[in-house]
């Protein structure tokens, strides 16, 4: 079976799109997920997104990191979606129900509220999540958001600075997160966030909406920046809104990359 995809990227956060909200697909395993990821033998991406038809919402999304498992939020390929869909669209994903709209230069996505008892992070037992008593060598005292997915996020002198490739796994496969966790290191400077993340099943990529939106949370609960805040990522910037008690909204660019089709194959 020939199967049609588009290659998309949010700042250098790159995808896969595959739509089966009208052709009809196999089912999509992680290992076939996986290979399609693959640098060297696949297509290639950080995330494949399938979407699909959905009862709750407009589509429903599905995302797969690069290692092949199905997580419940991304915020770089919401904007790819919206781009790709060309219109207001409300979509079910994993972690709740995200608004998109496309602008001029990208997306604008309402994110959804975060959360932040120990549990809905989720933690393996009970700690204050606006400063966890934790700490792994230079990185100590994060906090935890979740955004619809699981982020741990580190305040630092310098970001630029911290060993994120060796200490990000580490931290991301520690028994304190049952489900993995996405490690965002960031520091404040002119009021703005510069962010680096190692992202859970797909290690350090360009950019990553949710890790940009989790440290925005994180930071303006800590009196840190104001709101709208800037978030700069190697891959470039993202605009975080949030307020006490309201949901996030993301504004940023989108990118088609290039349209493509290959041969399915099932890995499983
Ligand atoms: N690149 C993403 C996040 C993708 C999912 C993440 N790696 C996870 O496992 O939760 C983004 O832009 O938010």
């Amino acid at each position: 079976m020939r199967v049609p995809f588009i290659k998309m990227h949010g700042l250098g956060n790159d995808f896969i799109i595959l739509d089966a909200r009208e052709a009809q697909l196999p089912d999509l395993s992680e290992q076939t997920a996986a290979a399609l990821a693959n640098r060297r033998t696949g297509i290639g991406c950080d995330q494949l997104i399938l979407l699909e038809t959905s009862d709750a919402a407009d589509f429903r999304m599905r995302i797969f990191n690069s290692d092949g498992s199905e997580v419940e939020a991304c915020g770089n390929a919401s904007r790819a979606v919206a781009l790709m869909h060309g219109e207001r669209a409300c979509v079910e994903t994993d972690g709740g129900i995200i608004t998109l709209s496309p602008t001029n230069s990208g997306a604008r996505v309402d994110m959804g509220e975060p959360a932040f008892e120990w549990d809905a992070i989720p933690l393996d037992y009970a700690m204050d999540t606006a400063a966890m008593p934790v700490s792994w060598e230079m990185l100590a005292n994060p906090s935890a958001v979740n955004v619809g997915n699981p982020h741990v996020v580190f305040f630092v002198p310098d970001c630029e600075a911290v060993p994120l490739d060796r200490l990000g796994p580490e931290i991301e496969h520690d028994p304190l997160f049952p489900e993995r966790i996405n490690v965002n290191v960031a520091d404040v400077r002119d009021g703005a966030i510069n962010l680096r993340v190692w992202e859970r099943g797909a290690g350090l990529t360009r950019a990553c909406g949710t890790g940009a939106c989790a440290t925005a949370v994180a930071a303006l609960k800590r009196g840190l920046v104001t709101s709208p805040v800037t978030v700069n990522l190697p891959g470039g910037a993202l605009t975080i809104e949030w307020s006490e008690g309201s949901t996030i909204v993301m504004e940023g660019p989108a990118t088609e990359a290039f349209r493509g089709s290959f041969e399915w194959a099932d890995y499983a």
